[in-house]
């Protein structure tokens, strides 16, 4: 747990809350986490969700592993205190998301139940949706599609998801998807219809 280093601190209300943004967007804030092994499907998923999410109207925000690296993270490895670490700063993003009346998205491994644990207990009840992208090792290496495990497997990366560092599968998503025997098609409309059927969309007529 990140150590609270700021003191002589004040939390300041706003004058425009989370529920007046909500009735601007017709839709409720919150975060659909997206969390599985490497190349199981959690970008192409989140970005075809936010694309029929947009076909409706609402508003929507990715936050995806390989591009927080690039910027916010760009300071984090992939040792666990690393990732830790990573999924703390996204949880707290992803709760800043949410308090905008944002669906926001996240799509990182998030190997460690624990830290995905801690990003839950950020939002109120029934704003975090936890979605297990569920697809097998050995399929997502047979994708590989960047090239990843070949690496990981020829020892060039250390510490690789599912490799050589752990991934800890969720005890109790909201929904699991399962990439391997599902399309794409599929998988999206049971994210879409798990979002109506918690009342954070309204649903489709
Ligand atoms: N050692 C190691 N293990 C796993 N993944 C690795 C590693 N090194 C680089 N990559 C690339 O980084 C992406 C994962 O970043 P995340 O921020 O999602 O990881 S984590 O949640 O902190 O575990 C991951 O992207 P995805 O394939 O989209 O999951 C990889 O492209
Ligand atoms: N049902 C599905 N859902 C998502 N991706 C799928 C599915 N079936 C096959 N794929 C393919 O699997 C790959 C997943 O890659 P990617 O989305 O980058 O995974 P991740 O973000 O988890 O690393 C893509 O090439 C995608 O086309």
């Amino acid at each position: 747990m990140a150590e609270q280093k700021a003191t002589n601190i004040t939390w300041h209300e706003a004058n425009v809350v989370q529920t007046d943004r909500e009735q601007l967007l017709n839709q409720k804030g919150c975060v659909i986490w997206f969390t599985g092994l490497s190349g199981s499907g959690k970008s192409t998923l989140a970005l075809e969700v936010e694309s029929k999410l947009y076909q409706r109207g609402h508003l929507t925000y990715v936050l995806d592993g390989d591009n927080v690296r690039h910027g916010l993270n760009k300071n984090l490895g992939f040792s666990p205190e690393d990732r830790e670490e990573n999924i703390r700063r996204i949880g707290e993003v992803a709760k800043l998301f949410a308090d905008a009346g944002v669906i926001g998205m996240t799509a990182f491994i998030s190997p460690y139940r624990t830290d995905r644990d801690n990003a839950r207990d950020l939002l109120d009840e029934g704003r975090f949706v936890e979605v297990f992208v569920d697809c097998p090792l050995e399929v997502c290496e047979a994708r590989d599609t960047k090239g990843l495990y070949k690496k990981a497997r020829a020892g060039e990366i250390k510490e690789f998801t599912g490799i050589s560092a752990p991934y800890e599968a969720p005890a109790q998503p909201e929904l699991t998807v399962n990439t391997s025997d599902q399309s794409l098609e599929e998988c999206t409309a049971n994210v879409i219809a798990l979002l109506e059927s918690k009342g954070l969309i309204p649903v489709s007529q």
